[in-house]
């Protein structure tokens, strides 16, 4: 029984720690880094930089969300979504998580700095800080702006994976980036729609908590409109072909009317719904990008 009752505790507690790292957010992340790294050479991705690459920026990008944890606990308190969080409930310390979050930057570093090249290294050190430190510590709290300039960390992950591979910055990641970038407010603003009375109990001043649901509906529209644009450079700068062409206009064309349909209030549930999609849209994007960029090599 005393057995029992133990194995169950450290169970939790794995557990505990596997969600301060915001695990499903970061699988999507390193999907986008595969990504990076595989439309970087018309070679293959030699394996130290595939395993330990994307190792390293997951680790980061782990430890960047415990530190969130961390520093969002009382807000994270006062919210359905998250008050049932590991620091939020007090099973896991501030200082233990803390820790927790330092050793996975530090491990995460030294393998970018041992298997790929330095500028991943500074760039993925750049992601943590603007997620941990300047989106999480400052920003959020600050703006309702908070996500779109904090939104430039989470889309860092293709340019990491490109870089780690190459050394170098150029302008097909920076596109890749800019698609994340565009796609983050509808991401966000529709759960935010979604749970608006927690973000206003927790006085955190997300977009329809600041300028109501009328506001932050004409902005996901906007944005969405904007990511069908973006989304469409690759093919017109000879990135990616026809395949690729055909998945986004059919991806973002089902977006838009999932903001169209959220604008118009027409259907119940549509905040949610556009949220679930969001992540389905950029997966899919992704895969997208990476079979158009093997058919082409193959033509
Ligand atoms: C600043 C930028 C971003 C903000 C503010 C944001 C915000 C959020 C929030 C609040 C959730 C809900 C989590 C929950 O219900 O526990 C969420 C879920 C999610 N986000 Fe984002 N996100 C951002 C960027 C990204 C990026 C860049 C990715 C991946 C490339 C991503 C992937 C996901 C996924 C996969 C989920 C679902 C997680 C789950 O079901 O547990 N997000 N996001
Ligand atoms: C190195 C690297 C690539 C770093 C990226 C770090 C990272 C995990 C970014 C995730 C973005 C995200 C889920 C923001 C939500 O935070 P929130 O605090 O608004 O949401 P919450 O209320 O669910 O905690």
């Amino acid at each position: 029984m005393a057995t029992l009752i133990g194995e169950r505790h450290s169970q939790a507690i794995w557990r505990d720690y596997l969600e301060l790292t915001k695990p499903k957010v970061v699988v999507l992340m390193l999907i986008t880094s595969l990504v990076g790294m595989f439309l970087a050479t018309r070679a293959g991705v030699p394996w130290p930089v595939l395993i330990f690459g994307n190792l390293g920026i997951a680790l980061c990008a782990g430890g960047a969300a415990a530190v969130n944890h961390v520093v969002d606990r009382r807000i994270d308190a006062l919210m359905a979504r998250t008050h049932k969080r590991p620091l939020a409930e007090g099973r896991v310390s501030p200082v233990a998580a803390l820790v927790f979050a330092l050793l996975l930057a530090v491990a995460g570093l030294a393998l970018l700095l041992a298997f790929t090249n330095p500028l991943a290294a500074w760039l993925t050190l750049a992601s943590l800080l603007g997620y941990a430190v300047i989106y999480t510590g400052f920003l959020k709290r600050a703006t309702p702006q908070n996500i779109v300039i904090g939104g430039l960390a989470g889309a860092a992950p293709p340019l990491l994976g490109w870089v780690a591979v190459t050394g170098h910055v150029s302008a097909e990641p920076l596109l890749l980036v800019l698609i994340i970038f565009a796609w983050t407010p509808p991401h966000f603003w529709a759960l935010a729609i979604h749970r608006k009375e927690e973000y206003a109990k927790a006085d955190i001043p997300m977009l329809p908590v600041t300028h109501g649901e009328h506001y932050t509906k004409v902005h996901i529209l906007l944005y969405t409109f904007a990511l069908l644009a973006v989304s469409l450079m690759p093919y017109v700068i000879h990135m990616s072909g026809m395949l690729y062409l055909v998945c986004a206009l059919v991806l973002g064309g089902r977006f838009l009317q999932w903001a169209w349909v959220l604008y118009r209030g027409s259907r119940p549930h549509a905040a949610i719904n556009t949220f679930k999609y969001s992540i389905w849209y950029l997966f899919a994007l992704f895969i997208a990008l990476l079979v158009d960029h093997y058919l082409l090599l193959n033509l």
